[in-house]
């Protein structure tokens, strides 16, 4: 497994990062190529030995790899230009009647294209029988739970952070990822929002997961050893007013994940300090279960996205869920259009997530009279209840893109309709 090392600000980032193979994210944004299909990455600092597994991997990889662009459609990019590389094929840039010349004028022979193989053009590899599924913490994390509720049998890979986890799909190294996007008391986890725009990625499914939290620490500490409280931002969030209720006078501190923090706490040995996360958390190192059930609601859902290179093929015969993002075109009343599409057609939307134009962020609009006015501009992101399967849909959609200037089909997959029991609150 690669290991690329960027310095961590956060000591908890190296701590953690050392006992455990988990996927890194390259310090810089990069494209990375080794071979053909494949530029080399640029690693701007932290290196060191790790240099070599990174080469190594891209060598195993390189006749593998889809070739990933680094900007998106909001980047002011037309990504659909981007084709991939299939056994040395580039659709896009394949010219047969080039015959490759060097500087001094003397013709090289040219490599012909291999031959497709019927290999080439199957879907994502199984590696065995198992799907290598990435998430981003570390064993523990509610992001290792969910990607087992997503894939069972699969093998689950840490990651330490959402981007890693998006990289590895896009690099082969896993199949898929699951990442949360939103939760029932924390809200959206905007990081995956616009990671999703620039990523090629698809969304293929959901799941939603019951978050329920324990507050965490070593065995023999009492609650009021304690000064701070570190976890997830989204795990702090949702322990808010349990946290105040506890009657604990402590610091909070936010770390990349709630896994991540329980191991922080033993292994430091940290006799002031709790984590929120899980009781699997407590079970792997080592820590008591000070409060049980600490989330402000017991109804604390989180849901994920599963994440694949290829989409799947929309259905009719089970409830689907179909997400988009679009950018408004110039107009009146362009966001009440692009909903009325929906509406008109009886089709639910289940969410809706603004998100700053990073390309195009500010409208100057010019009124002689009242002077000038400065726009926010937005990315929307919307989920509906309906297949792409559906006409219906598909007549929305059509309609969708007369008034916007952007618009790109995240997925559209199985609504996650299992049963689920809250859990119940509950302190020792
Ligand atoms: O830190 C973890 O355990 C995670 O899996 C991350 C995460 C999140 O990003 O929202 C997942 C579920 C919970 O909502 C809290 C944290």
């Amino acid at each position: 497994m690669q290991t690329l090392t960027p310095p961590y600000p956060n000591p908890l980032n190296y701590l953690t990062r050392a006992r455990h193979s988990v996927i890194r994210v390259a310090p810089t944004r990069f494209t990375v190529k080794c071979g053909y299909g494949f530029e080399s990455a640029s690693f701007s600092q932290g290196l060191g030995a790790s240099r070599a597994d990174w080469q190594s991997s891209c060598a195993i990889l390189a006749s593998k790899v889809v070739s990933q662009r680094e900007d998106s459609p909001a980047d002011g990019d037309d990504h659909d230009n981007n084709v991939g590389d299939v056994n040395g094929h580039n659709a896009a840039v394949t010219n047969l009647n080039i015959v490759p010349v060097k500087a001094d004028g003397e013709n090289i022979k040219p490599i012909p294209p291999k031959p497709l193989t019927i290999s080439d053009l199957l879907p994502a590899p199984m590696h065995g029988s198992q799907l290598r599924v990435a998430y981003q913490g570390v064993p523990g994390a509610y992001s290792e739970a969910a990607a087992g509720k997503a894939y069972p049998n699969g093998e689950a890979i840490p990651c330490d952070q959402f981007e890693a986890a998006f990289q590895a799909v896009e690099l082969w190294i896993a199949d898929r990822a699951v990442l949360p996007v939103e939760n029932s008391l924390g809200g959206s986890i905007h990081r995956n929002y616009d990671l999703l725009l620039r990523h090629r990625l698809h969304i293929v499914g959901e799941v939603q997961l019951p978050v329920h939290h324990c507050l965490l620490a070593l065995p023999g500490v009492r609650k009021e050893f304690l000064t701070r409280v570190i976890s997830h931002p989204q795990a702090l969030a949702q322990c808010e007013h349990s946290l105040t209720k506890l009657g604990l006078t402590v610091t909070r501190e936010a770390v990349d994940d709630t896994a991540g923090a329980a191991e922080f706490v033993a292994a430091n040995d940290l006799r002031d300090t709790a984590a929120i996360a899980s009781a699997r958390a407590a079970e792997l190192y080592g820590l008591q279960i000070l409060a049980d059930g600490i989330q402000d609601d017991p109804n604390n859902v989180t849901r994920f996205v599963m994440l694949a290179r290829e989409p799947i093929i929309p259905r009719t015969d089970r409830p689907f869920k179909t997400s988009i993002v679009f950018a408004h075109d110039k107009g009146t009343s362009v966001l009440f259009k692009v909903l009325s599409a929906f509406a008109f057609r009886n089709i639910s939307l289940t969410k809706i997530e603004s998100r700053p134009h990073r390309s195009r962020p500010i409208r100057v609009v010019d009124d002689e009279s009242e002077g000038t006015a400065k726009h926010f501009e937005y990315l929307f992101y919307i989920d509906f209840e309906a297949s792409m399967a559906e006409v219906r849909a598909q007549n929305a959609l059509a309609e969708v893109q007369e008034f916007t200037s952007f618009l790109r089909l995240l997925g559209s997959y199985p609504i996650d309709i299992t049963p689920w029991t809250p859990s119940s609150p509950r302190q020792n």
